[in-house]
């Protein structure tokens, strides 16, 4: 029986997810088009008769911002916003700037296929010589961390986003739900993929096929285990749900659609 909302959120669509950029770590804030996409997933959750009594957001601004223009949407600009840096998007390592189309173009689709979608796939670190290396670890909200800056990941995969996610999944966000608060996590394409593996236990085969549009609700009812009695829903128009997965896909693509 269904005793647990929860629900997981992918900011709406930053700068570069518009430029077709490996974003990642990079501070970005959302583009017209993210506003917008974030203030229609509160206007769709507030038509839906939905309330959250709790917000967990990265800390990068474009989770951030996306949850706050969700919230002022819905007319709950006072639920609490909490923040954390377990639950920001893969750090994408060496390969953070660069174009996608212009990286399958190199080294082949089946290879960014690989770096996106793949569980234990590592990409190169990023190191010192990196143009954005300095305004990652020069940014002070990396003093604010659970664990000394020289601990953070210089690359991961999904299965180490899953490792540094998960100890703030059960020690923090699972005893609210479990105290039957109504959880919103305004996050990344990837930490939310992360999760999902987690609670659906997607095998680390099938988590390649899972992809996640911007700025698309995703619904889960759990048990009070927290275990799923039914398959996710990602609310909203199903054909333009299906066309922005495509459209996210279709990223990794040596010459992307509309080019
Ligand atoms: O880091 C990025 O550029 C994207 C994910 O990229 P892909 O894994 O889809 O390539 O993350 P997000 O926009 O969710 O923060």
């Amino acid at each position: 029986m269904s005793q647990h909302k929860l629900f997981l959120l992918r900011h709406g669509e930053g700068a570069w997810n518009k430029e077709n950029r490996f974003c990642s770590w990079v501070d970005q804030r959302l583009s017209e088009d993210g506003v917008k996409e974030a203030q229609e997933c509160g206007r769709l959750l507030k038509a839906q008769g939905y309330r959250f009594d709790l917000v967990y957001t990265s800390i990068l601004s474009r989770s951030v911002q996306t949850a706050w223009l969700v919230l002022e949407a819905m007319g709950q600009e006072w639920v609490p916003v909490v923040k954390s840096w377990r639950l920001n998007e893969r750090h994408y390592g060496a390969l953070i700037g660069l174009n996608r189309a212009e990286m399958a173009a190199i080294h082949g689709e089946e290879q960014v296929k690989v770096w996106r979608r793949s569980y234990d796939v590592t990409p190169p670190p990023i190191e010192e010589s990196h143009p954005y290396y300095f305004e990652i670890y020069n940014d002070r909200r990396y003093n604010t961390c659970d664990v000394p800056k020289e601990s953070l990941p210089r690359t991961e995969s999904l299965k180490e986003v899953l490792d540094r996610l998960l100890p703030y999944w059960h020690n923090v966000i699972v005893p609210e739900i479990k105290s039957g608060r109504t959880v919103l996590i305004s996050a990344h394409g990837n930490s939310c993929r992360a999760l999902l593996k987690h609670l659906e236990g997607i095998s680390d085969a099938d988590i390649a096929g899972v992809t996640l549009p911007t700025g698309i609700p995703v619904l889960l009812e759990l048990d009070a285990d927290l275990k799923p009695v039914k398959p996710r829903e990602l609310l909203g128009d199903q054909a333009k749900i299906q066309a922005a997965i495509k459209k996210v896909e279709d990223q990794g693509k040596a010459t992307p659609a509309g080019k």
